[in-house]
């Protein structure tokens, strides 16, 4: 018998928010400097480049690894003989733990969970709630798994009822192919079959936490027919050629999991869950000896990368003077480093902006001759004028991109591609469409130099922003002849299968 005190339960769980937010796990690490390593395509090593350049900085820091700082997310197995003292159920230890890690003084973290998500949703302001799952299992310890999952790659879960004999590996790879980059590659899929649709769903959520062991699978060959079926689909979905941010690569992913259970003679549901760059979790046991603190990780395993390519080869534009004219120059791929004054805006303030100008309202600000950032930053502590600042996934503003255009708007920033109509109305405009690298946060907010409130200071992260930038390093992603690189990057890239259909 164990009594596991409910503020230690807090404390275990403000504690490893923290922790996940500036470290990426060494099991990633690991494996995304061999991606460095190995990758031949330029544009995504130097993608994986600035990942780990920023997570050095990151953990350095102490500051979040990427600007999504997550929504939290608990699978907990209470042991039958063990008891947790006080008057606050297991789930409100859990969200009172989040929400003193996510209101940390000294490393806030960003707070993305609204409340009410089909209506109003209004920020929570301190990223409660968790999603937390409870086991029960024999013993008298708590064991916490807790992960901190961007939206970006929880927006790409997929989920199908296959017929029984229907192939499983065929369509995690067709609905790998369809994913596009919002998921942030290079990173894991986790892959859950069996059980109901809500298992299939867990199995994947949870295999999402077992640590990166491909590589040693590899080396020492399948034992079991799961095993086999992990090694053709990190074979066949790393040969799609998607690589890092969907710029056309060797890496795709690092692993991939298949996690199964029993299931019903008629059913084959399986579930696929990416996890992005930004790969946060951590697996903690409470005892009832106090609240539990994990070790910091060893800094030596975050490689030193070179600045990449050459400065002074690359173009550098003044945003504040940019015109149609100047843009047409631009080639797809290229590098390109801003200064000057960009406005910021995402889901939310695209929403408002659209409901303002319905009423025939005029903005608060003008979007003529201006380029919009979608982000949403962390708050800045000390001497930062904004904490990390990586982009969101611009496909979530296509429904907006002509109305946006249509005000005047010159280029957007943001990552992954843009939905077909939207790269033909981005060059029917003559305009531009630039990446920053998802899940370099920190990186990309060392090129801020000054942040103000522009409007709708009452949407917390999501209100627009004017940054000032030196040197922001941008890559053109759809050019305004609406060439696209997240068309021409995987094609370049795309390999012959290396393993057959299972
Ligand atoms: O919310 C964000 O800042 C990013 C989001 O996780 C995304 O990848 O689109």
């Amino acid at each position: 018998m164990s009594t596991i005190k409910g503020e230690d339960i807090t404390e275990t769980i403000r504690a490893a928010l923290q922790y996940i937010a500036v470290y990426h796990a060494p099991d990633y690490i690991r494996r995304l400097s061999d991606a460095y390593r190995r990758e031949e395509s330029p544009a995504a090593r130097d993608a994986i480049g600035q990942i780990l350049q920023s997570a050095r900085m990151a953990a350095l820091g102490n500051r979040p690894v990427c600007q999504d700082t997550g929504m939290v997310t608990v699978f907990a197995r209470l042991g039958q003989s063990a008891t947790i003292s006080g008057n606050r159920t297991l789930e409100q230890c859990i969200n009172d733990g989040v929400r003193l890690a996510y209101l940390d003084a000294g490393n806030p973290l960003r707070a993305s969970m609204v409340a009410d998500p089909i209506f109003g949703r209004r920020n929570t302001r301190d990223n409660t709630p968790a999603v937390t799952h409870v086991e029960s299992c024999l013993g008298d310890t708590l064991e916490l798994m807790v992960a901190a999952k961007g939206g970006g790659s929880e927006n790409k879960a997929r989920y199908t009822m296959l017929n029984p004999a229907a192939p499983v590996a065929d369509w995690v790879v067709e609905t790998v192919a369809g994913l596009g980059a919002g998921w942030c590659p290079p990173g894991v899929i986790s892959v859950g079959v069996g059980g109901s649709a809500e298992k299939a769903m867990l199995l994947a959520k949870r295999a999402l936490m077992d640590e990166i062991d491909m590589h040693e699978l590899i080396e020492r060959g399948p034992d079991t027919a799961e095993e086999e079926l992990r090694i053709e689909l990190y074979h066949r979905i790393n040969d799609l050629g998607i690589g890092a941010q969907g710029l056309g690569g060797l890496t795709t992913v690092v692993d991939v999991k298949v996690s199964s259970y029993p299931t019903h003679a008629a059913s084959k549901p399986v579930a696929l869950m990416p996890q992005c760059a930004a790969n946060r979790h951590a697996k903690v046991t409470l005892t009832g000896a106090g609240p539990v603190y994990l070790d910091p990780p060893d800094l030596s395993l975050w490689p030193e990368i070179d600045g990449g390519a050459a400065e002074g080869t690359l173009r550098r534009v003044n945003v504040d003077t940019l015109t149609k004219a100047e843009m047409a120059d631009w080639q797809p791929g290229e590098t390109l480093l801003l200064s000057g004054h960009i406005l910021t805006g995402r889901d939310a303030a695209h929403r408002r902006i659209s409901e303002i100008l319905a009423r025939g309202e005029a903005l608060p600000f003008s979007l003529r001759g201006r380029v919009i950032y979608y982000v949403g930053p962390v708050d800045p502590v000390g001497s930062e004028v904004v904490g990390p600042a990586g982009p969101t996934t611009s496909t979530r503003m296509d429904g907006y991109t002509q109305m946006m255009l249509d005000q005047g708007l010159l280029s957007m920033i943001g990552k992954a591609e843009r939905g077909s109509d939207t790269v033909e109305r981005i060059a029917k405009a003559g305009a531009t469409y630039l990446i920053a690298v998802g899940g370099a946060a920190v990186l990309v907010s060392r090129a801020i130099h000054g942040a103000r409130m522009v409007a709708f200071e009452d949407l917390g992260m999501e209100a627009v922003r004017e940054f000032e930038v030196r040197d922001m390093p941008v890559t053109v992603a759809v050019d305004s002849s609406g060439q696209s690189v997240h068309r021409l990057g995987p094609a370049r890239w795309r390999r012959e299968p290396t393993a057959s259909g299972a």
